[in-house]
C-alpha cells in the first residue's frame, strides 16, 4: 500500500521555492498556505521580471483568476522557462469556459505542456470541451458540475495533454490518463473561502518539486489538503474562524498523521 506521509516529509524537506503568477484575490491566503505547509512562496508576476524569475524557482503555479494581456504574456515566457527547465508547473484554469478571453489564455497555456492541471469540476469539463468544440461553464469561479461528470474529462485532457490532471469537489479525481484516484478528505467549509482551491495549486506545485514520483506527490497533496479542512472544521464557528485553523492545521499535520487518516481509493 502507498504511504501517503512520506510526500509531505519530502516536501518539507526540500522547502521548495513556489512563484506564484495568481490572481490578486487569492495571493496572501496562497503565500500563507505555502508557508504553514513548508515551502517557500514567492508571488512574482510583472513581465519585466516573471520568466526571469522562473529560471531559479523550484516550481510555478499559474492561475487565471485575474489575468489581463501583460500577465498572461508574463505567464507564457515563465512557463517557457519551467518547461525548458524541466521544473513543475502548475495550470489553474479559473473560470475558463466563462468568457473567450479566458478560453483562450488557457489554450495557449495548455499547449505549453503544464505539469499539473487543476480546477474544479466545472473548469476541467470546460477547458477538455475546448478542443472538442464543446461548450461548458461553471458559476465564474464555482463549480456547478459534480466530479463524476468531470472524470471522463480529466481523462481526456489528461491523455492529450501529458499533464497530470486533477478536478477538485467534495471527493477529489486524480488521473495521468491511465492511473486515476480519488481522494475523500475535505470538508464542506473549504468552498465557502475564496482562493482556497488557487492555493492548493501552489501546494501541488510544491510537492511536484520534492522529488516524489509526480501522482503519488500530486494525490498526498490533496489528501494533506483536505485532511487540514477536516481538522479545522472541528471547532470552527464559520467560514472566518476556519480559514485561520485551516491555515493552523496544515502546519500542524505531520507525516504519520497524513498516513492514517488518508483517504485515497484507486478508481
Ligand atoms: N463539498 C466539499 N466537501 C469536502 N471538500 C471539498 C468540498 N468542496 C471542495 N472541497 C475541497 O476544497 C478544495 C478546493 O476545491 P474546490 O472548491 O473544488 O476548488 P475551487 O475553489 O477552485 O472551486 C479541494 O481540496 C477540495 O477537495
Ligand atoms: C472569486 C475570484 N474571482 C476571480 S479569481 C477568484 C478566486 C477564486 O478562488 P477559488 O478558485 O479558489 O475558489
Ligand atoms: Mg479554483
Amino acid at each position: 500500500m502507498t504511504d501517503w506521509g512520506t510526500p509531505l516529509t519530502d516536501m518539507r524537506k526540500a522547502a521548495p521555492l513556489v512563484q506564484c503568477m495568481t490572481n490578486y484575490v487569492s495571493m496572501n491566503i496562497m503565500a500563507n498556505v505555502l508557508l504553514a505547509a513548508g515551502a517557500s512562496p514567492a508571488m512574482v508576476h510583472a513581465e519585466e521580471e516573471a520568466a526571469e524569475f522562473a529560471g531559479i524557482t523550484s516550481a510555478l503555479a499559474i492561475n487565471i483568476g485575474t489575468f489581463s494581456g501583460h500577465w498572461l504574456r508574463a505567464m507564457e515566457a515563465s512557463a517557457r522557462v519551467a518547461g525548458e527547465r524541466g521544473i513543475p508547473w502548475v495550470l489553474d484554469p479559473v473560470a475558463v469556459g466563462a468568457t473567450s478571453f479566458r478560453n483562450q489564455g488557457s489554450t495557449a497555456l495548455l499547449k505549453l505542456s503544464p505539469t499539473i492541471i487543476k480546477g474544479n469540476a466545472s473548469e476541467v469539463i470546460a477547458l477538455a470541451g475546448i478542443g472538442a468544440g464543446i461548450s461548458a461553464k461553471g458559476k465564474g469561479a464555482d463549480a456547478v458540475h459534480g466530479v463524476e461528470a468531470a472524470i471522463e474529462p480529466a481523462i481526456e485532457l489528461a491523455r492529450q495533454s501529458g499533464a497530470v490532471v486533477v478536478a477538485t469537489g467534495p471527493v477529489d479525481f486524480v488521473t495521468d490518463g491511465s492511473t486515476h484516484y480519488r481522494i475523500a478528505n475535505g470538508h464542506a467549509l473549504m468552498p465557502k473561502v475564496t482562493a482556497l482551491g488557487c492555493a492548493l495549486g501552489g501546494i501541488m506545485g510544491a510537492f511536484a518539486a520534492s522529488g516524489t514520483p509526480l501522482l503519488q506527490g500530486t494525490v498526498s497533496a490533496l489528501a494533506y489538503y483536505g485532511l487540514a479542512g477536516e481538522l479545522a472544521a472541528e471547532g470552527a464557528e464559520g467560514p472566518g474562524s476556519f480559514a485561520l485553523r485551516f491555515v493552523d492545521a496544515l502546519s500542524q499535520i505531520d507525516a504519520e498523521m497524513l498516513s492514517e487518516r488518508a483517504q485515497v481509493t484507486s478508481a
